[in-house]
């Protein structure tokens, strides 16, 4: 069925006829909804692909590089690596090393978990060799410079054994040679001193391979298709699963506490999920008494939590990991102090099933049946929404917050909005609650303002001496960003259209609904596509005008949907469903999807009214273009009343675009950026807080309902609406009349006095 023809007025467009561009033909082929990409990387260049290429063996005159002659010489990958004394060598014993620590393990314990390690390879290593070979310093560089991976070592630089020379007044006459001997690094010295260039995942193979990844999660990783690491794959999951960053004193690895930035839809669940699961599955190997909840993944959509459930449960199928999903209700933890409520059944909330997860259902009711009867959760990884875990934790705020003592790892996807101050005190309160003095925090999104950097260093640092740690040398506290922060992704087009006035906008979104109507140079958007508002009503306002656009053959109203927070978690887990599926091919929502939902093969994204943020525009479009897929477009209207909040959006529109290399027209021209306004601090402040004022929904005063009048959604002028109005009003004072008559003739004869006559409409 094509929903781009079902979708016009006219059932009987002919593609290809007079109103359709020649290029919609080459143009459809390349839709996201039309498969996926080739290659779901979004930088590389021909040097670094042949590079690569040879690594993997896949290149057709290039030689493939060897592992040295001992493989000639009869010698094992295996022995090799157990008789080499380089570096990597190091970082695979290190990996299964107990030893965190100076206060940590004796030679002995290194030797023990060498022997633990070798027994875990035995369960599952099938020692190829692809990819074993450590890289050269100008390999390591070519591959991460040309996919825009950009590694950082965040600690201080005496941390990373750079001393700088203190700065003490000098004397005058020795100032110059002061000067001369030991000038402190300037900040672009600091830089280069700070830059790493670990060794990067050549294909998803070499996590078996050298990185010594269960077997079980390694065929499930290849069960679902993924052939070559993206970007954020490529640079993080070496890091994760123990590869050694060239600054680190002792030579030893560990696993850094680690803040990723990396472009929507650039598979960042993968790569945290990897590494958790894998070192589950090694842990129960190597502690099989000690159960219970090893990582916590915060999330802060319950959308998104239930996504990473269902990921999470795919990469662990078989190898005895366990991911849950949080529910209200659920116990995470024994209290002493703890009073069962006796009243409180999970069962019955609201909240329970909020992912379109299959096996979720069944899980509530063998975990969670009433606090009375529960037990604590058997899971191993646990993916939360930030106050979900909290009223868990603090027994609905009645208590102090129950530490979480076993876990080693805590996720933060989506960092930068569960560190914002709508989330941060939950966010910390459960960092704080993870006590472990090993625990491990991740930070993962594909924006990150630098305050959330300095909270994140800080928030280590902080929580290290409350826990009376000292810090390691050898824990490093990394930095990882793909490609340009903060920018959107250069795989998908940008129409910035200004449209005047609500009414504009809504005439331009049904132009895109009905493209029969359209001129060749039009945009054209197929479905499956998402339409953002700014407020919970106004989505359900214009999911209501839009409702009867789509032709009762196409499907009719049950295409179009709305999607907000005030619906009950099954009637959002229903719609979700249902766009997943192709039943619903146009979803109005608001910011409650913009972030981490991953419905991979949308064709584009409308804001129908502008983002709060350059942020949320980043993430609003980065729903289209997914794992690199092309053909994605992003429209963007705007009004006269939203001219002073534009700039930002269109300045990430042209850092896309140059990011992309784009030649020809530009979509946003220089004069446009130069002519928009900056917006104050302040001012970017309260938008980001409550949106474009006009289209706030509690607005009250005369002048606002001016205001609130002419960012009406409806395409019907004013003076239809007042005539509608009357019209409405004489209807209804007729009734009135009529009822008023009639329980007159009522009472008049005494009859019918009990009679209950309805609630009034
Ligand atoms: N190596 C890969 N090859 C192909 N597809 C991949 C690969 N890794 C992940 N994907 C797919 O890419 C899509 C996006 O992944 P994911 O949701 O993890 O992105 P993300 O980086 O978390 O995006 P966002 O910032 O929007 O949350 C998913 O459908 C996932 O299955």
């Amino acid at each position: 069925m094509d929903a781009f023809k079902l979708l016009t007025r006219s059932t009987k467009l002919k593609i290809g006829g007079a109103t359709t561009p020649s290029s919609t033909k080459s143009v459809t082929s390349r839709l996201p909804s039309t498969g996926k990409a080739e290659n779901p990387q979004l930088f590389r260049n021909p040097e670094a692909e042949k590079l690569l290429a040879e690594r993997t063996g896949k290149a057709k005159h290039g030689k493939k590089r060897k592992r040295g002659d001992d493989s000639q010489n009869g010698i094992s990958g295996r022995e090799k690596e157990d008789d080499d004394d380089d570096a990597a060598m190091d970082m695979n014993l290190d990996f299964f090393s107990t030893d965190k620590g100076p206060s940590g393990a004796t030679t002995t314990d290194k030797n023990q978990a060498t022997l633990k390690k070798h027994a875990f390879d035995a369960s599952g290593s099938d020692g190829g060799e692809e990819g074993e070979q450590s890289m050269d310093d100008v390999e390591r560089r070519t591959i991460l410079n040309s996919h825009k991976i950009k590694v950082t070592d965040l600690r201080d630089l005496e941390e990373i054994g750079i001393v700088q020379p203190e700065v003490k007044e000098p004397k005058k006459k020795k100032k110059k040679k002061l000067q001369q001997e030991a000038a402190p690094l300037n900040k672009k010295e600091q830089k280069k001193a700070r830059r790493l260039y670990p060794q990067p995942l050549v294909s998803f193979k070499e996590l078996r391979t050298r990185y010594k990844i269960s077997r079980r999660l390694s065929e499930n990783i290849a069960e679902q298709g993924f052939t070559l690491p993206t970007e954020v794959q490529l640079g993080s999951l070496p890091l994760l699963l123990g590869e050694s960053t060239s600054k680190t004193k002792s030579g030893e690895v560990t696993e850094p506490d680690l803040l990723v930035v990396a472009p929507t839809g650039s598979g960042k669940t993968l790569s945290f999920l990897i590494p958790v699961i894998n070192k589950i599955v090694r842990h129960h190997h190597e502690q099989q008494d000690e159960r219970g909840i090893f990582a916590i993944i915060v999330a802060p959509t319950k959308e998104l939590a239930g996504q990473i459930v269902n990921e999470g449960r795919k990469l662990a199928l078989g190898t005895g990991v366990k991911v849950t999903m949080m529910k209200k209700g659920m116990r995470v933890v024994e209290r002493e102090d703890e009073n069962v409520d006796q009243d409180t059944n999970p069962s019955d909330d609201d909240s329970v099933s909020s992912s379109d997860d299959d096996d979720e259902e069944e899980e509530d009711k063998t975990t969670v049946k009433t606090r009375r009867q529960a037990p604590v959760t058997k899971s191993d990884v646990l993916v939360t929404t930030p106050l979900l875990l909290v009223n868990a934790l603090s027994a609905n705020g009645t208590k102090s917050i129950a530490s979480l003592p076993l876990v080693r790892n805590l996720v933060l996807d989506e960092a930068d909005v569960l560190l914002d101050p709508l989330f941060r005190d939950q966010t910390l309160s459960i960092w704080r609650a993870c006590t472990h003095p090993e625990l491990r925090m991740s930070l993962w999104s594909a924006t990150m303002g630098s305050s959330i950097e300095d909270l994140f260093k800080s928030t280590i640092n902080e929580r290290r001496e409350s826990l009376s740690l000292t810090r390691n040398e050898s824990q490093p506290l990394i930095r990882l960003v793909v490609g340009l922060k903060d920018s959107a992704i250069p795989n998908i087009s940008h129409k910035l259209i200004y449209a005047a006035t609500e009414q504009g906008k809504l005439l331009g979104l049904r132009q895109l609904l009905h493209p029969a109507a359209a001129l060749p140079e039009d945009v054209r958007l197929r479905p499956p596509f998402l339409i953002f508002t700014q407020t919970i009503p106004r989505a359900v306002a214009l999911h209501s005008e839009l409702m009867y656009d789509i032709p009762a053959e196409a499907g009719g109203s049950s295409r179009i949907a709305v999607l907000h927070s005030d619906l009950s978690d099954t009637q959002r887990s229903e719609i979700m469903k249902g766009f997943r599926k192709g039943e619903i091919w146009i979803l109005v929502t608001t910011d409650l999807l913009a972030r981490g939902v991953d419905f991979r093969g949308i064709n584009g994204v409308v804001n129908y009214d502008i983002p709060n943020s350059a942020a949320a525009y980043v993430h609003r479009v980065g729903r289209t273009g997914r794992a690199g897929r092309e053909g994605g477009i992003a429209v963007t209207y705007y009004t006269k009343e939203d001219i002073p909040y534009v700039k930002s959006i269109a300045n990430v529109i042209d850092v896309s675009e140059k990011l992309r290399g784009k030649t020809g027209e530009k979509s946003i021209q220089k004069w446009l950026l130069d002519s928009l306004p900056d917006l104050s601090k302040k001012d970017k402040k309260e938008l980001k807080k409550h949106g474009v004022k006009a289209r706030q929904s509690a607005v009250k005063n005369v002048k606002d309902e001016k205001e609130q009048r002419l960012t009406r959604i409806s395409t019907k002028s004013g003076y239809e609406r007042r005539l509608e109005n009357k019209k409405k009003g004489a209807i209804m004072a007729s009734r009135n009349r009529k009822r008023r008559a009639q329980s007159a003739e009522h009472e008049r004869s005494g009859s019918g006095q009990d009679d209950w006559s309805g609630l009034e409409d």
